[in-house]
């Protein structure tokens, strides 16, 4: 028998794949979508008529009453420490899975399924989906949820600190300097409880190695933008000072052309490069 091999969606390719392992012993193989007429073949025809059945049965909307009712049948109330705020609204689920381009076969990690209002339109579009969520109580009512679809697999773990969690900050690294696409905003009345701020959606391209800029050492590159901006609105000249003295940095700074007042929000990303082939020797 051939081994489950789910399609990666292309931007995520480079950091699922070396999950692949582990995702095929976690989650299994996804049982075929059985319809009324359901025959037992696997032509594309039947597996559409599949899928349209499931998405008929599967959605039910999480509203703000479905919501609450979930909640109460584990005696939850939403909490603040875990960034608790349910979407109610499944049009922009719809939206969220729309902007990632989710379609039939894709596999989605998904962080935080809380009651899985999201994960019921990935599922609906056809994606397996491997949930991390740090709550027990969410844990376990996502999984019963939707434990008749096969498609997802839940793991109970803070994401920061699960092994899957190392192999995507390898992606952050690729997103911290790609160029984000702002997509729409979300009111925060979409939200229950309703927080303070409202949100928005935006889009990552992961960008290929030979996009990034010449830095003689990436980690160390990262870790000098960091500093530089752990001190927001700080000059240059004092963040740094972990690397080098200031006056080294005053003269590194000058050589790129910028005055040696210089505050982080004033550089480009190539007098980042520029500072930081400068001042940091491989
Ligand atoms: C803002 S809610 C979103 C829930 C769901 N996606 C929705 O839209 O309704 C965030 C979810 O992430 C979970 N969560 C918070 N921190 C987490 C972490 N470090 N690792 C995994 N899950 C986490 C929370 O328990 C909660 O279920």
């Amino acid at each position: 028998m051939s081994s489950w091999a789910p399609h990666l969606p292309s931007s995520l390719q480079p950091i699922l794949q070396p999950c692949l392992p582990e995702l095929r012993r976690r989650v299994p193989r996804p049982r075929p979508w059985l319809s009324p007429r359901d025959n037992g073949t696997d032509s594309v025809g039947s597996k559409r008529a599949d899928v349209k059945c499931a998405r008929a049965s599967q959605k039910s909307p999480d509203d703000y009453h479905a919501t609450l009712r979930a909640l109460n049948s584990r005696g939850r109330k939403p909490r603040k420490s875990l960034g608790q705020h349910y979407m109610l609204n499944s049009e922009i689920n719809d939206q969220l899975a729309g902007a990632a381009n989710v379609g039939e076969g894709d596999v989605v990690l998904e962080i935080g399924p809380g009651t899985g209002s999201l994960t019921n339109v990935l599922i609906s579009s056809g994606a397996t989906v491997l949930a991390v969520e740090k709550d027990p109580y969410m844990a376990a009512l996502v999984e019963e949820r939707f434990a008749d679809t096969g498609r997802l697999k839940v793991v109970e773990e803070d994401f920061v600190k699960c092994h899957i969690g190392s192999h995507i900050s390898l992606l952050l690294e690729s997103l911290r300097d790609s160029d984000p696409e702002y997509k729409f905003d979300v009111p925060r009345s979409s939200f229950f409880p309703q927080p303070n701020v409202d949100a928005a959606v935006v889009t990552f391209k992961l960008k290929k190695s030979a996009d990034y800029p010449a830095v003689c050492s990436t980690k160390s590159f990262f870790s000098l933008v960091n500093s530089a901006f752990n001190g927001k609105r700080k000059m240059l000249r004092n963040t740094l000072q972990h690397i080098c003295t200031p006056l080294e940095i005053e003269t590194a700074l000058q050589h790129v052309g910028l005055p040696a007042t210089s505050r982080p929000e004033e550089l480009t990303l190539d007098d980042f490069v520029k500072l930081h082939n400068l001042l940091v020797r491989p």
